[in-house]
């Protein structure tokens, strides 16, 4: 049973090591990441991006730079696309998002040429282990779908369910979070969460429990459920939440990471390989989580 990230880590280490290709390495926390990585045996890497900058960061870090293939390339666009092309060349099992901003990144991920499209949606799930929740909790999408449709909601639950499986969460319980816990036909989050719990009852979403609408706190809270007079098994025990829009999903998570100080993890699901995906402010131990992460999604295929 997988409780939280040094589960993850141990686990990779058991399925790895694969080899990353990461878009515009030249940043520190990358590289303390992709260094640890290596160490544990969980991952290799190919680092694309400035190579001085890369050398002089190595140095700082005292990393030896020599057991990594370096690609020379300042241009952000350029340099995702070298990382992502060596991942459709099958040079690399998975490519990682370094120093550069997440839409120039997918950007290169769904090329038609050189991409790593499967005619599925891709979708952001963000794992976060946190010391006011007993388990993990995953959320999405808080980096890629701006503001999905029902059936790309469909499909963004099911990219997460992936996840939640492959961290051995067998039936994951999941929130379709709005502003409130009633259907309001002038909030489509919340009529969008009650067809999507029907749904699942259909059978039509499976490998997994759909419930809403919520708020968060009942999504969340067993108490603030109970307060509310909420009876629902997914009421305060979510294992995923969904949230309705890009902005709510990225406010959400940088608020978990920065004011309440979640260990995080982020992954792009549904590509032919994973896209490990964190913010660039994100710390270099987020960056080895998320390398794990994907090592366990690259270990699924
Ligand atoms: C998963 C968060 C994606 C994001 O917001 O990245 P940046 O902070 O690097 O823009």
């Amino acid at each position: 049973m997988i409780r939280g990230f040094k589960d993850v880590l141990n686990l990779a280490k058991k399925k790895g090591p694969k080899t990353i290709s990461v878009a515009m390495a030249n940043d520190k926390e990358v590289l303390l990441a992709v260094n640890e990585a290596k160490k544990l045996g969980i991952a290799d890497a190919i680092l694309v991006g400035d190579k001085d900058e890369i050398v002089n960061l190595a140095k700082e870090i005292d990393m030896d730079i020599d057991q990594f293939e370096i690609v020379d390339e300042k241009d952000l666009k350029e340099g995702s696309r070298k990382a992502v092309q060596l991942v459709s060349e099958g040079k690399a099992h998975m490519v990682m998002k370094g120093l550069v901003d997440t839409s120039i990144i997918l950007k290169a991920v769904l090329d038609e040429e050189i991409g790593l499209r499967t005619g599925k949606l891709l979708s952001h799930v963000a794992v976060f282990d946190l010391e006011t929740y007993e388990k993990i909790l995953l959320v999405t999408d808080a980096a890629m779908n701006i503001a999905p449709n029902l059936e790309q909601k469909k499909q963004i639950i099911e990219n997460a369910v992936y996840v939640a499986h492959s961290l051995d969460i067998e039936e994951p319980k999941v929130a379709v979070v709005g502003a409130k816990e009633k259907v309001n036909p002038k909030m489509p989050a919340t009529v969008d969460a009650q067809k999507l719990e029907e749904m699942n009852k259909k059978g039509e979403i499976k490998g997994c429990m759909v419930g809403g609408p919520f708020a968060l706190d009942n999504a969340i809270s067993k108490e603030a459920a109970k307060h509310k007079g909420i009876e629902h098994p997914v009421a305060g025990d979510a294992d995923i939440i969904l949230v309705p829009y890009i902005e709510a999903g990225n406010i959400f998570y940088k608020s978990l990471v920065f004011l309440a100080k979640a260990e995080n993890a982020g992954v792009i699901v549904g590509a032919k390989a994973p896209v490990i995906l964190t913010s660039r402010a994100d710390s270099d131990k987020a960056k080895l989580n998320s390398i794990a992460l994907g090592v366990l999604m690259a270990s699924n295929k």
